[in-house]
């Protein structure tokens, strides 16, 4: 029996998670679980998953939770903020973490689970943007057993023998969807709506990676994520637009073979790999009938349309700071845009404006994950800082 804890279950991979655990009650139980503003759907996920221990952003989501807890159950232990998503993920009795709060708010617990040697399944994959190599050699050094959600990444631990990458592997291939809007003429990006954005093509998913998945951020977040992860040089990781999201990446050998993972787009599937890894279990998800797929599509992406990829593959090549900068004005710009404070098209000029001016005033390296927290909190208050003076 694996005791797991789920941070970010009120959320979209919470759902999934939550859904494959629950159909394999042999073999997992539900430990912990957290939420940030779905206080109420939190008691709901607890009374019928029933965690030892729920976590809650401050002392105002307690009172609320205390409050509507029914008197004949017995309460969890209530933890609070990012020190009770730590504790938990040190907790001895805690075997995996799924992280899957979304955003560098992510990065404490899940850095804490990689310290304390665990079993972490990644979505959250702005923690290995922001802090990619400090949190790899820190998964090494405490031997904790790092295992992809992505979807994309989870394709390619799949095509890699043990899930390590190996000197016979010619490149990685990341497919993307390309979004809402690969085929919109250009001038009508500036007055797309969040709803619109939102409105990913193929999966289902929260509201800051759907919009990431519009400006193609994501594909961008997504290499610099799998160079850490697989250790590949930035060179050997290729984007493929794939609009049916059926093949989920690829890995490229030296011998010329090319290795793919297909399935529908259903979360489900990477996360029962993930969590029955090296066995495989049952998902639960619709048959996946290769024959009623007419066609499968591929191009080039356009980083004209898709400025926000390049700005990533630069971010990249230039430096550790540069992909903090790059991850935190974008959290902060996808924000603005879903409260309509700004244009889908000012992500881009954000994050570029953020990259070009004060990306270039950081100095120093990032040596220890404060000078991350610490960079990537002043990268917000620049970016806020920005937006308010010119929107
Ligand atoms: N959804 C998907 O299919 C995929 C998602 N991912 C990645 O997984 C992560 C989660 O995505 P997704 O589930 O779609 O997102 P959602 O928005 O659906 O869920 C986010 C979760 O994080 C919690 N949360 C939000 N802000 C904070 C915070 N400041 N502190 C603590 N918890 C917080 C939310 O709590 P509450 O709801 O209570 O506010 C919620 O539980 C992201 O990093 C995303 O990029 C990767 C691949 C696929
Ligand atoms: C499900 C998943 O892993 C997402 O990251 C998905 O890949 C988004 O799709 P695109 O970014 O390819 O549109
Ligand atoms: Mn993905």
């Amino acid at each position: 029996m694996q005791n797991i804890a789920i941070f970010g279950a009120t959320g979209s991979i919470g759902d999934s998670t939550l859904d494959v655990i629950g159909k394999h009650a042999e073999r997992f139980s539900v430990y912990a679980l957290s939420a940030h503003s779905r206080i109420q759907k939190l008691l709901a996920l607890c009374l019928v998953h029933h965690p030892k221990v729920v976590i809650v952003p401050d002392e105002i989501a307690e009172k609320k939770f205390r409050q509507l807890w029914p008197a004949n159950i017995a309460m969890p232990e209530i933890r609070v903020g990012s020190k009770g998503l730590c504790e938990t993920a040190r907790d001895p009795e805690v075997d995996a973490v799924v992280a899957a709060i979304v955003g560098t708010a992510g990065l404490p617990s899940a850095f804490a689970a990689a310290q304390a040697g665990k079993r972490i399944l990644l979505a959250n994959k702005e923690a290995l943007v922001a802090a990619g190599s400090l949190f790899m050699e820190t998964v090494k050094k405490n031997n904790a057993i790092l295992l992809p959600l992505d979807s994309e990444h989870n394709a390619i631990f799949q095509c890699l023998p043990g899930g390590k990458n190996n000197s016979q592997v010619k490149r990685l291939v990341l497919t993307a969807s390309g979004g809402p809007f690969r085929n919109i003429d250009p001038s009508r990006l500036s007055a797309v709506t969040p709803e619109q954005a939102c409105k990913h093509p193929n999966w289902s998913m929260g509201r800051k990676i759907s919009i990431d998945s519009a400006t193609m951020l994501n594909k961008g977040l997504e290499v610099i994520e799998a160079k850490w992860m697989f250790d590949v040089d930035a060179s050997k990781i290729d984007v493929l637009v794939h609009p049916e999201s059926t093949i989920h990446s690829m890995v490229e050998y030296i011998d010329g073979s090319l290795l793919a993972q297909l399935g529908n787009p259903d979360m489900r599937i990477p996360i029962s790999y993930a969590l029955g890894y090296p066995d495989r279990i049952e998902s639960n998800t619709e048959n996946f009938d290769l024959s009623r797929l007419l066609q499968l599509n591929f191009e080039l992406p356009d980083y004209k349309r898709f400025p926000c990829l390049k700005l990533a593959f630069d971010a990249l090549q230039s430096s550790q700071s540069d992909c903090v900068v790059l991850n935190a004005s974008n959290e902060i710009a996808v924000d603005y845009f879903l409260k309509n404070r700004i244009k889908f098209t000012d992500i881009a000029v954000t994050i570029e404006k953020m990259l070009d001016g004060f990306a270039g005033t950081v100095k120093g390296s990032l040596g220890h994950i404060d000078d991350v927290f610490e960079l990537d909190a002043l990268t917000r208050s620049h970016t806020s800082e920005l937006l308010n003076n010119t929107h």
